[in-house]
């Protein structure tokens, strides 16, 4: 059985996240962790969530805390502390605020639970998920995003729709920056096992427009509701269990890569991952040439506000 700490855990994705969280079978422990001052909202919060494993008919026990040592003997530590972005806003804009935000978190996890697995949520997520690694001193594998994985799943139903296919027979990925320069790996989405260039109606597909709403869905939710949390709270629980339940399941998470996509890397990005009770490893794969293309350029531009910001961090 396994603790599973949420720092971050007043803000609405880290509350909403707690939920299914609190649900997974091999999790009998959550707590939720915010800043000093936040006791009585997070001691309403642990209450309440209390009540609803009752109402669910779970045991999980379900703690709160400020005091940062309390995330000691966690398995996995979910980081959602942050600002978000508010309409306008780019992913990029909060780079360094954030990072100022996580660098002192990821000091204090790699003190307090240096054996955890840390699962980075904060955006922008892949320079977040270095700075995490750079300061919780833990190891590649130990320390990972939540990357591309909720764009891939954007996509997947928006291909399930078109089709008119259930979700589960749609296979897809979206690799690179959890942002603008994301790249969709047609050559690797299949519809029922069948290569989707391969079905006739693959000529039709508005693939522009396909994509223009997966990078467009963050900021279209948090115009009209205020802030993304049932997507990326659910896409969280998802890899909780993934990993807790060593499934071996290939996801496409912020991974520190250096030569597994054609050499390119060095630095933390969305690629299809072995996520297991371990952690996570990157799987090496080739990719087609313009695909290649566009996440060479999508590395470079991530690689260099990372080196920007872990500069400004020093
Ligand atoms: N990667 C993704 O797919 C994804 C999806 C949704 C949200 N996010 C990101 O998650 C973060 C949280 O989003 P939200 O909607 O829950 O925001 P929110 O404002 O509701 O919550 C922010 C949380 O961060 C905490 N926090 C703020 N400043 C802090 C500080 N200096 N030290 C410690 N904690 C601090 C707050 O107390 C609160 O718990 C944002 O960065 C957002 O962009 C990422
Ligand atoms: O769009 C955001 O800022 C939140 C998150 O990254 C998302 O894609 O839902």
């Amino acid at each position: 059985m396994a603790k599973v700490t949420i720092i971050g855990a007043t803000g609405r994705l880290g509350s909403f996240a707690s939920h299914p969280i609190a649900g997974i079978p091999h999790v009998d422990e959550v707590l939720l962790m915010g800043r000093p001052g936040r006791e009585n909202l997070l001691a309403g919060l642990a209450h309440d969530l209390t009540d609803s494993c009752a109402a669910r008919g779970i045991w999980t026990e379900i703690s709160s805390s400020t005091s940062e040592e309390d995330c000691a003997d966690s398995d996995i530590i979910v980081i959602t502390a942050g600002a978000p972005r508010h309409e306008g806003q780019d992913r990029i804009d909060l780079a360094l605020a954030n990072a100022r935000i996580i660098r002192p978190i990821a000091e204090s996890v790699g003190r307090h639970a240096p054996n955890a697995i840390v699962l980075m949520v904060s955006n922008p997520v892949d320079v977040m998920t270095a700075v995490a690694l750079r300061y919780s001193g833990m190891e590649p594998k130990q320390v990972f995003g939540l990357g591309t994985h909720l764009d891939s799943m954007r996509l997947k139903a928006l291909i399930a729709d078109y089709f008119h296919v259930h979700v589960s027979e749609v296979h897809t990925r979206i690799i690179g920056e959890h942002g603008e320069s994301m790249v969709p790996l047609w050559s690797a989405t299949t519809i029922g096992g069948i290569r989707i260039s391969n079905l006739p109606a693959f000529s039709g597909l508005p693939i522009d427009e396909m994509m223009q709403r997966v990078k467009s869905s963050g900021s279209f939710i948090i115009k009209n509701s205020g802030a993304t949390i049932y997507g990326p709270g659910d896409a969280i629980a998802t890899l909780v269990q993934t990993i807790l339940g060593n499934e071996n399941r290939i996801l496409t998470v912020s991974s520190y890569i250096k030569s597994e996509v054609h050499n390119v890397g060095d630095t933390c990005i969305g690629v299809p991952a072995r996520v297991n009770r371990r952690g996570v490893s990157p799987v090496p794969i080739r990719i087609e040439e313009s695909e290649l293309e566009a996440f060479r350029e999508s590395v470079g531009k991530i690689r260099g506000i990372t080196r920007e910001i872990l500069e400004k961090l020093e």
